[in-house]
């Protein structure tokens, strides 16, 4: 165990500068090895690489429940409190689609696979979003999907194929609503908004993925902009363009694009057919249009229930925080283009409080962009990325995400092993100083039998941290009163056991759930007595083990040792 959390490694390796990646910018700093995958890494691949899965496939002892092999192992090594509480996501792209890759990334705990429709085709998204669920079905894995809408931003185009451009100070560079045939003249770029060039004044900055290069607009043409390179860098295909005046981002008709483009929605439309558990939608300005969303997804999908994500990265959005909030299943603090929005050193303040607001409307909230950006190109992170990472776990967000490392990085695998071994870093931290976070929780129940169930998880976290037990037990149909849960941060994982499978894959977003399988009765002390045989059967948990028990059709709470 402590070999897997340790960063305290051996010397850093040397690298040779004389290879550097396209993306290579700044000089190698020297950094600190990557611990070592932990042995229960190692152990599923092994078993993987023998051609047999009897490490992931469940056992025939465990017939009727699901739970994923890494957290089998995991409880089994380390007992309840080392398991994991922060939850993963990975996009994934073209370092990542293949179905080996994917399993690597489950094995190293992902628990989300992000696609981000920004990029690549239906075709390719299809294919990653059924290799996930083949992967789920044959090895157990309760990995969910998530779906990005693209949102009608403006962006460059694709830079007629070329995976990079460099624009040099002083250069001037042509931005244009033309549609060109490929290859693109010199120095042009493609603006997916036909508004761009009016919209613009000579005079303008304009900012390229919030300021990574910057141009100065020094004349109009028709539908080109000629700008001169201010800010020397690298420009990426279909990178996020804002314009700036007088120090303020210029919000003009492209303020009136919709948040969900006609593009979007035939996304939206691929996302229900294929059966995704969160849409993410970009650009987010108002309630409304989450409102709207939902509401189309319950006319379309009738018997699946997708989750909707409000992506915070706007400065509209953070005007009206709450009420999106509010309106959403959760919210990811989209700090990629939050950071072109407003000035980068209100970024952190955002972060806490959209993290804080949802925690207190009982919404989960995921942390995403540039956690671990170097990595994309370097095997280890920089110090100060491992102390933003360590940050937004001490915040107990629900969820951190890995964007270009997973997506198109060089390091994917290490990418999230930092990610979980800092994760567990910091929440053994907790328990070695036995540091409560008391956040007040205001009450989010609209009914009185949901007040009663709100009630019963206050209590039951609490009860849980005085008396010290081993796991809090939740039989839950829609997952609520697991959420409920969650949200109150106890000490002990929380066993979330609901008969459906779309609800265990969304729960695997939300702090501290461990997800399983099992067909559950109203009968509370067989599905008691059938989890405790099937569990133990397993190895996961023992007699004498304390556990709170909790059930939303009973709305009971129960203290009991395990037979
Ligand atoms: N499906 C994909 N196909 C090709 N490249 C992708 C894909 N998804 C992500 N990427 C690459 O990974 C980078 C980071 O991903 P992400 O942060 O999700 O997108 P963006 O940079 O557009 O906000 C993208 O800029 C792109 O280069
Ligand atoms: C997560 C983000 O959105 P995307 O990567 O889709 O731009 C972001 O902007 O931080
Ligand atoms: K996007
Ligand atoms: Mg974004």
């Amino acid at each position: 165990m402590a070999q897997s959390l340790n960063f305290l490694a051996p010397p850093p390796p040397i690298r040779s500068l004389l290879s550097p990646s396209p993306l290579l910018l700044r000089p190698l700093p020297s950094r600190l090895r990557l611990p070592s995958l932990p042995r229960r890494a190692i152990l599923c691949r092994a078993s993987a690489d023998n051609g047999s899965t009897a490490a992931i496939a469940p056992s025939p002892a465990a017939a009727g429940i699901d739970v994923d092999a890494v957290t089998e192992a995991e409880l089994k090594e380390n007992g309840f409190r080392s398991t994991r509480r922060t939850k993963l996501i990975c996009t994934i792209g073209p370092a990542t689609c293949a179905p080996e890759q994917l399993e690597a990334l489950a094995v190293g705990g992902m628990n989300v696979a992000r696609v981000n429709m920004c990029h690549g085709t239906h075709e390719w998204h299809r294919g990653v979003i059924r290799a996930v669920r083949r992967l789920n079905d044959e090895k157990g894995f309760a990995v969910a999907v998530m779906m990005d809408t693209e949102g009608s931003e403006i962006h460059m185009g694709d830079l007629g194929g070329a995976p990079s451009a460099k624009a040099e100070d002083g250069e001037v560079w042509t931005f244009s609503v033309r549609a060109f045939n490929s290859p693109l003249p010199d120095r042009t770029i493609n603006v997916n908004y036909d508004g761009f060039a009016e919209d613009v004044r000579v005079g303008d900055d304009l900012l390229v993925d919030g300021g990574m290069v910057r141009f100065e607009v020094i004349e109009k043409l028709g539908p080109d902009v000629k700008c001169r390179c201010t800010d020397p860098g690298l420009l990426l295909p279909r990178a996020n363009l804002t314009f700036w005046r007088d120090g303020s981002l210029v919000r003009e008709r492209n303020a009136m694009l919709p948040t969900i483009s006609s593009k979007d929605w035939l996304d939206i439309d691929f996302g229900i057919a294929e059966g995704v558990d969160f849409i993410s939608v970009s650009f987010v300005k108002s309630a409304e249009v989450i409102n709207h969303l939902k509401s189309y997804i319950a006319a379309r999908s009738r018997n699946s229930d997708i989750a909707v994500i409000a992506k915070i990265e706007s400065a509209d959005s953070l005007k009206n925080l709450e009420e999106i909030i509010r309106a959403s299943d959760g919210a990811m603090v989209a700090r990629g283009d939050l950071g072109a929005q407003i000035p980068l050193e209100l970024v952190p303040s955002a972060q806490q409080k959209i993290v804080k607001l949802c925690r207190q409307l009982n919404k989960p909230v995921i942390v995403a962009s540039q956690l671990l950006e170097s990595m994309i190109e370097y095997p280890t992170p920089t110090r100060a990325e491992v102390a933003d990472v360590s940050e937004a776990v001490r915040q107990r967000s629900d969820a951190l995400m890995l964007s270009g490392e997973s997506a198109m990085g060089q390091f994917p695998e290490k990418a999230l092993t930092v990610l979980r071994t800092v994760s567990l870093r910091i929440e053994r931290w907790w328990r070695e100083e036995k540091h409560h976070e008391a956040m007040e929780l205001p009450d989010v129940a609209s009914s009185f039998s949901a007040k009663i169930s709100e009630e019963i998880c206050n209590s039951a976290a609490k009860m849980a941290n005085d008396l010290e037990v081993d796991a809090l037990f939740v039989y839950t149909k829609t997952g609520h009163m697991a959420s409920l849960l969650s949200r109150c941060r106890p000490d002990c994982p929380i066993f979330a056991f609901t008969s459906s499978t779309s609800v265990r894959r969304r729960l695997n977003l939300q702090w501290g759930l461990i997800p399983f399988r099992l067909s559950c009765s109203d009968d509370m002390e067989s599905n008691l007595n059938r989890t405790f045989s099937l569990l133990k059967a397993r190895g996961m948990i023992r007699s004498g083990d304390l556990v709170i028990a909790l059930s939303d059709t009973l709305q009971s709470i129960q203290v009991m040792n395990v037979p």
